[in-house]
């Protein structure tokens, strides 16, 4: 299977150490999703990964072989601070493109035709692209980004800003280009989005990857918890070992530790059950926010995270 392989990424910005030990790996096919606060060396990353940056140290390969000139070309970018040609027309500057990337003329005008129209901007081709909405510029850099069929995908916050039409657009586009075995890696501050549309998700924290697999994997806690919307929060201590993590008016949430038998839910549900009507009775999942919060705030102190090296 095809791997874009992220090995041992350094890189300090004078006395900014940037990146730190920077590993992950993105397979042909999946939706990767790079998530990490700001300034914890997303972008620097992905401008490593494209070779628009050199690292201090460290590796980006494509199928085993290191980035160079050529594998570049089969990349698709969508650079944080855009890149667009203000004064071009939409259509001029996507054939332009296209054919900087080695398409002919016919071919660079079929795709400049397919991807305007596949995200919505078929109308605005004669337009400046100063000329266009936020959203609208947005979409045309991604058309940029796709114009000549990429092997690779590296979009840096491409859902920033856009509408929720939008986002279903540009959400479906990623989707096609994983299913025919590109591998995305992009990175977004919307973790409900990234949890809803990614295989796997990577959280960088001050340079490095501190947590990285899919969500039902980050999941994995030795905890187990239930949420019971019902009777008062007290019928859970006739339950060996639960234990109320918190309750607000009728809604109590339960938690088991490792050693709880497997049909300790079915225990909790008769206790409630005999308390009370029970309305409501369901496994509780950390979500994607709440993994995130718990992985940025527990791994390191924030004076690791502005430690300096010496220029
Ligand atoms: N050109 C630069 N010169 C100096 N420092 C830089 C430069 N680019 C990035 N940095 C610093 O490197 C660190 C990582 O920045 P980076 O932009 O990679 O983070 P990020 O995760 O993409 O952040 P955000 O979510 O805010 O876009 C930050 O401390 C930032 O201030």
């Amino acid at each position: 299977m095809t791997v874009l392989s992220i090995s041992s990424l350094e890189k300090s910005y004078g006395t900014v150490r940037a990146l730190r030990d920077m590993t992950f790996d993105v397979h042909g096919g999946e939706i990767f999703g790079f998530v990490g606060s700001n300034g914890a060396g997303k972008s620097t990353t992905m401008r490593i990964a494209v070779g628009v940056l050199s690292a201090d140290a460290g590796t980006v390969t494509w199928d085993g072989r290191p980035v160079d000139h050529a594998i570049r070309r089969r990349i698709g970018y969508m650079p944080e601070e855009r890149g667009l040609y203000p004064r071009m027309k939409v259509a001029d500057q996507l054939v332009y493109l296209a054919r900087l990337h080695g398409l002919d003329a016919a071919a660079a005008r079929r795709s400049m035709e397919r991807w305007t129209e596949t995200l919505g901007v078929e109308e605005r081709r004669g337009d400046e692209v100063l000329k266009l909405s936020l959203g609208n510029q947005q979409r045309v850099q991604l058309a940029a980004a796709l114009v000549h069929d990429p092997e690779i995908l590296v979009l840096d916050e491409p859902f920033s800003g856009l509408d929720p039409v939008a986002v279903d657009v540009m959400s479906g586009v990623l989707r096609d280009q994983a299913a025919q075995g590109v591998p995305v890696l992009f990175s977004s501050h919307q973790l409900e989005l990234v949890e809803r549309l990614c295989d796997r998700v990577g959280i960088v924290r001050a340079g490095s990857m501190v947590a990285v697999g899919g969500i039902d994997e980050l999941r994995q806690t030795d905890e187990r918890a239930w949420v019971v919307d019902g009777p008062p929060s007290a019928f859970a201590s006739s339950v060996a070992g639960a234990r109320v993590v918190s309750s607000d008016g009728s809604r109590t949430v339960v938690a088991v530790g490792p050693s709880a038998p497997d049909d300790v839910d079915q225990q909790l549900l008769r206790a409630a059950l005999a308390a009370g009507p029970v309305r409501e009775f369901a496994r509780q999942r950390p979500t994607l926010v709440e993994l995130y919060r718990h992985v940025v705030t527990t791994e390191a102190t924030p004076a690791a995270e502005l430690e300096e090296v010496s220029a």
